[in-house]
């Protein structure tokens, strides 16, 4: 997906994106493959492709969920910064916080946030099982947000404890979603969340189906969770 492309296709979706924006996704993009040559970031590096499979695809959230309701916004595990990034340079008002138990990425993350002038955002590094036990964090987030990160059943237990009740967990799956949905069904009710949406859509010039969840955090996360780094993913709760 060329730049203007980009922000044609947005703008058919109702969002507009001015040239100051524009240049943070430009700068985006030169800083993320600058870094990509010293550290594992993404596997994805052709402009086109980082325009479409990260910038878009992670503001396609916005397509579905209105995110000029919500202030604060958590995301797990975004690694370079996907999919709360794109989503805070079109949403400047949104409060950001990313955790990520890779400490390279959470460097990363900061010398881009610099280069992007953004504000309001702030980065852990942390293990999603150990911060979702801070009661800092805990239960304190309108939105939280994972992309690619463990399957549904494990990320709920990562992600509903720093959901706020009445706020909202946001799950960008990829084309396993239907049958990761149905083995996630007691995690999400017992971690205190309530199926609320699931939207299925492809990429412009992709094939592959992309599904967000959206699930409602109706009750508080028994204390009990999360378990301890690791056990999420050792033990999913099914
Ligand atoms: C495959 S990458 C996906 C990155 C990004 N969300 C994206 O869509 O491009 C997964 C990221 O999740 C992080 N991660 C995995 N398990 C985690 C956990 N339990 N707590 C915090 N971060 C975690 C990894 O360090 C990595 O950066």
């Amino acid at each position: 997906m060329d730049k203007q492309t980009f922000r044609q296709s947005l703008l058919e979706k109702g969002i507009e994106v001015s040239e100051q924006q524009m240049e943070q996704f430009s700068i985006y993009y030169h800083t993320l493959v600058e870094w990509n040559e010293k550290m594992n970031l993404t596997s994805i590096t052709d402009e086109e492709e980082v325009y479409l499979k990260h910038f878009y695809d992670s503001i396609s959230a916005a397509f579905y969920f209105d995110f000029q309701k919500v202030t604060t916004l958590c995301d797990v595990g975004a690694g370079a910064g996907f999919p709360s990034l794109p989503i805070k340079i079109i949403f400047p008002h949104l409060e950001v916080t990313i955790v990520d138990s890779l400490n390279k990425r959470i460097t990363f993350l900061e010398h881009l946030a610099n280069q992007l002038k953004l504000d309001k955002v702030t980065f852990y590094h942390d293990r999603a099982e150990i911060f979702g036990r801070n009661k800092q964090h805990r239960e304190q987030y309108d939105v939280v947000s994972a992309r690619a990160v463990a399957r549904m059943s494990v990320l709920s237990e990562l992600c509903l404890p720093l959901t706020k009740v009445g706020g909202t967990f946001l799950a960008m799956k990829g084309a396993k979603f239907k049958e990761e949905e149905r083995e996630s069904k007691k995690a999400v009710q017992i971690l205190g969340g309530e199926w609320k949406d699931v939207f299925s859509f492809q990429l412009p010039e992709e094939d592959s189906m992309r599904y967000m969840a959206i699930i409602d955090k109706m009750k508080s996360t028994p204390k009990a969770y999360p378990r301890k780094p690791g056990t999420p993913n050792k033990n999913p709760i099914v």
